[in-house]
């Protein structure tokens, strides 16, 4: 009996026992697990993605070496804000994948080289204002601010949609496509940083469009639109399939303008560091409501017609596929068209437009003068105005954009009168592209390239990218994946062609950083 007892109470013991060595074995498993949980945190977030992201960045770049230490501790520190928001989201990876190249480029050094102040005579149209500028402002920038606004943005017409002028001297009131006017500088047309140029292709792709002309001047078909509060844009229409690839065998200027491209040299151009290209934006308008109903062009409305199918067509008048056989058609009112700002009148700004010396030969039979004499860009180089400052490299800085885009129709390039020769030359017209090989090229041009060319900024891809800006990218891809690999396969090209003449000249490459080098032991290259 005593035994029983003495197994009974041993037992319920060992029971007690075990009960407690589990509680203990769960309380030590929970507490290891918080632990564990912190350790895996921890570590983790001290190699993060974001860092490795930098450091991959910063590793495959061989510029890495030129980011300023200003940049880079920037970089940190928001990428530690990021990582610490991804981690509680518990998207890490997968974001981090999808880092954008665009951003990544727009924020290299070769994109935010330090620039010299702008001097007063540096603005195209009136210096911008700030607190100095308002305080010292000259008569004469009174009286160009006067013209402006007095005479000749104001009409006496009282059309609908031309109300008064509402916006005064004050930056604040200007409609976009004034401020773009305001922004032009004797460097670039506008600057990547300017919110103001996603305002004004927001205002072109947007405004109710109040009338449209035909605008005389070129050889192929453009209209003039107009929109609320005097705004301008240069319209050329949607003339056969995005993805349709230039018959090798059509004559030099026979091959169509492509509205896509208009769009397309934009982005490239920005994408370039270059700015020259005046913002264009894509727009599916109605046909029939946008232009016919709102011409005022009776050239223009005398040739729409309706085509078998059903489709609003029109050809409008000029020298060049203005006829039945190339009608513009919408399906059956919607069209797309690219829209060009203008630029500022020529009353206001005049222009300077100069025969290019690459310009192709436009005679059937006859060979242009650079195609038959191996030393015609020495005797460019030595001709005024190639002969001093920059403008051979910006012709080279063209001859660039146009033969990644392959427009071999470049005959002349404009500049603005006010800024002489020291100044960009503007890149209009980009519906076609070809080029020269004899360069002179700008360092940071060609730096630019050579990053273009790099896996993490690949010049497709941030084509690519940029282009799903447009509001057009919401009907169809603005460039095809053939157009943007031949993007790739041209930058290639460039740079062969940089590097064998680099084997056989000694001046290929014009310094435009001195002046950084000597800020700077390194080199950004
Ligand atoms: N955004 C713009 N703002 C103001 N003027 C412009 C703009 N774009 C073009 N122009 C002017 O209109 C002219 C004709 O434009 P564009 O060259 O695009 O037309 P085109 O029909 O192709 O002419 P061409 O056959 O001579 O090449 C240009 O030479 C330029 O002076
Ligand atoms: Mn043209």
């Amino acid at each position: 009996m005593r035994k029983l007892n003495r197994g009974r109470s041993t037992r319920s013991i060992y029971l007690s026992l075990a009960c407690l060595s589990l509680a203990l074995h769960l309380l030590l498993a929970f507490f290891c697990l918080s632990v564990l949980q912190t350790a895996c945190v921890l570590p983790s977030s001290s190699s993060s993605p974001a860092t490795d992201a930098l450091n991959h960045e910063s590793h495959s770049s061989i510029y890495s070496a030129a980011s300023s230490s200003h940049q880079a501790k920037d970089s940190i520190s928001g990428a530690a804000e990021k990582e610490k928001t991804l981690i509680s989201a518990g998207k890490v990876t997968q974001t981090f994948k999808r880092q954008s190249k665009l951003e990544a480029l727009f924020k290299h050094l070769l994109y935010n080289l330090p620039q010299p102040e702008l001097q007063e005579d540096d603005w195209l149209l009136r210096v911008k204002p700030n607190e100095h500028a308002r305080d010292t402002e000259s008569k004469e920038m009174e009286k160009e601010e006067a013209i402006l606004i007095d005479s000749e943005w104001q009409s006496a017409s009282s059309e609908e949609g031309y109300d008064r002028v509402t916006w005064t001297s004050d930056m604040e009131t200007h409609p976009p496509w004034l401020r773009f006017h305001l922004g032009i500088t004797r460097r670039e047309l506008y600057s990547r940083n300017d919110p103001n140029v996603a305002q004004l292709t927001h205002y072109l792709a947007t405004q109710r469009i109040l009338a449209a002309v035909q605008k005389p001047g070129g050889t192929q078909l453009k209209l003039l639109m107009s929109f609320p509060n005097y705004g301008q844009a240069l319209l050329k229409p949607m003339k056969q399939p995005r993805d349709a690839e230039t018959d090798v065998n059509l004559f030099y200027f026979s091959d169509f303008e492509r509205h896509n491209a208009e769009i397309a040299a934009f982005h490239l151009d920005r994408l370039l560091g270059l700015n020259r290209v005046p913002p264009v934006v894509g727009r599916l308008i109605n046909i029939t409501a946008e232009i016919r109903e709102v011409t005022t062009d009776s050239k223009l409305s005398r040739t729409f017609f309706t085509s078998p199918a059903g489709n609003v067509c029109f050809h409008g008048q000029c020298e060049y596929y203005c006829s039945t056989e190339h009608p513009v058609c919408g399906q059956p009112h919607a069209l797309e068209v690219s829209l060009a700002a203008m630029l500022p009148d020529l009353n206001i700004a005049p222009r300077r437009s100069w025969r290019s010396p690459w310009r192709r030969s436009y005679s059937r039979t006859k060979l242009a003068k650079w195609e038959k004499d191996p030393a015609y860009c020495d005797t460019v180089k030595q001709t005024p105005p190639y002969n001093h400052g920059s403008r051979l490299v910006d012709l080279i800085d063209m001859a660039v954009l146009d033969f990644l885009m392959s427009n071999m129709d470049r005959h002349h390039y404009e500049t603005f009168e006010k800024f002489g020769n020291e100044t960009f030359l503007l890149h209009l017209d980009n519906g076609r592209l070809r080029q020269c090989c004899k360069l002179m090229i700008r360092r940071s041009t060609l730096l630019r390239l050579r990053l273009l060319s790099l896996p993490d900024f690949r010049l497709s891809d941030v084509m690519r990218e940029s282009l799903v800006q447009d509001p057009l990218a919401s009907v169809a891809p603005l460039l095809s994946e053939p157009h943007l690999s031949a993007l790739d396969r041209r930058l290639a090209t460039v740079l062969q062609v940089v590097q064998s003449c680099q084997r056989h000249h000694k001046d290929v490459i014009y310094n435009d950083l001195e002046e950084y080098d000597k800020d700077h032991d390194r080199q950004p290259e």
